[in-house]
């Protein structure tokens, strides 16, 4: 991959694509851990004396202008953490945009509106894509791919427009690969991946690769109740991807045969709704009542996720235990958290929301070997999948 030093960026427009999906309180980012992790590469190409045109997305607007999922309060945090303004365009290819660019001199920023506000960005149709990644990088001259996190996705931003424009990986792209390479080369053992989190859907996909690389899959966080359903347990109002049990009984037998150790929660915390003072109790995870959902593994699921973890030489961790952002449903995260900085083994936190709980909760960055910006991204990574993003970049 060609890296920032192949680019000759002085006096020229470059387009960086960020991940800078940040958690967001109403307008107020509850952890800017993606944004800092943005800002080498950005403030590179300003020392350089290029014009930096950011672009990024922010939740999943779904091709609509949505104000809730607006970058502006992203715009003003970039521009604390780089010390410099960084000019919002209100749109993401149309006249605010254009005349945003055309307004930039050398060593100024810009960050585009979010890129999923058009439909264009995430079209599955190659000629929608591609029309809309020609009028994005009709904004620049160079293309920077820096955000790892949506590496995994063929989107227009990240896949079609590095075809248009000469480019290179940014650092924090570098950076992330040739940490989660030592993950799939020469892996120490025990090997043990932990998922959890909310992407139930997304992220079932990636099992079935995993049980052929993995000594241990540990399932918390809303992926486990898909599992305990498939297994014929009630799971109540708990977050389930019904249409995919089929699926994930024949991971449970696949892990069977293979002698991979699934491991699934024994108890949870049951909650009557879905809320941060929601009445809960602790309930086995096979008699989760039917009017209430889990919202964060028990205390004995956390002993023996601890006692899972406890002699691993290798751990990769995405998605959070619980709804870690109420405290009452955080304890299954900071014990799955602990117990992977007391391990000793070679530890990757992975995801947006993973690296957030671990800062939210006051465990120290350091306790891990790396954190990563992808969640998404670096399950399909290790899986050894072929990425968009990084496949664009190669070329
Ligand atoms: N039992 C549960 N029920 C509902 N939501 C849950 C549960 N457990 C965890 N979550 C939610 O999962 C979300 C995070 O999931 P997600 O899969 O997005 O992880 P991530 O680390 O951000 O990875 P990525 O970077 O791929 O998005 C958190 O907001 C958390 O509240
Ligand atoms: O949060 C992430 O994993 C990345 O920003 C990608 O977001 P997505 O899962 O909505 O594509």
């Amino acid at each position: 991959m060609r890296t920032l030093d192949d680019l000759d960026v002085k006096g020229r427009r470059v387009l960086v694509r960020a991940d800078l999906n940040v958690p967001l309180d109403g307008q107020t980012i509850t952890d800017d851990g993606r944004i800092r992790a943005s800002v080498p590469t950005i403030k590179a190409l300003v020392g350089k004396g290029a014009q930096v045109v950011v672009c990024a997305h922010l939740g999943r607007p779904k091709g609509q202008v949505n104000p809730k999922y607006s970058l502006e309060p992203v715009a003003r945090r970039l521009g604390e953490l780089l010390g410099q303004d960084v000019a919002f365009a209100a749109d993401v290819v149309g006249d605010s945009a254009r005349d945003t660019v055309a307004s930039l001199q050398d060593g100024q920023v810009a960050l585009l509106e979010n890129l999923r506000y058009e439909p264009g960005e995430e079209s599955k149709d190659d000629a929608e894509r591609g029309a809309f990644a020609q009028r994005l990088a009709g904004l620049a001259e160079l293309y920077v791919g820096d955000g790892f996190g949506a590496v995994h996705r063929k989107h227009a931003s990240v896949y079609d427009v590095p075809k248009l424009l000469p480019h290179a990986a940014g650092g924090l792209v570098v950076a992330e690969v040739e940490v989660l390479k030592r993950l799939t080369e020469d892996t120490e053992r025990p090997y043990v991946v932990v998922l959890g989190g909310a992407k139930v859907s997304d992220k079932l996909g990636v099992i079935a690769n995993l049980l052929t690389k993995v000594d241990r899959l540990l399932v918390g966080g809303g992926m486990a109740y898909t599992f305990l359903k498939a297994q014929g347990h009630e799971v109540g109002n708990s977050l389930l991807q019904e249409d995919q049990l089929d699926q994930v009984r024949g991971f449970l037998e696949e892990a069977a045969q293979r002698g991979v150790e699934l491991v699934l929660p024994v108890d949870v915390l049951a909650a009557v709704t879905f809320a941060a003072d929601a009445e809960h109790e602790v309930v086995e995870a096979t008699a989760i009542p039917a009017d209430r959902e889990g919202l964060d593994i028990g205390p004995r699921t956390r002993e023996l996720f601890a006692a899972k973890l406890a002699d691993a030489k290798t751990v990769f961790w995405n998605g959070p235990m619980g709804v870690f952002e109420f405290d009452a449903f955080s304890g299954g995260t900071r014990a799955v958290a602990e117990a992977l900085i007391t391990s000793g083994a070679f530890t990757v936190v992975g995801g947006g929301d993973s690296a957030a709980a671990v800062r939210k909760l006051g465990l120290p960055e350091d306790g891990f070997s790396h954190i990563s910006t992808g969640g998404g991204a670096s399950l399909e990574y290790l899986e050894g999948k072929t990425l968009p993003g990084l496949a664009a970049l190669e070329e």
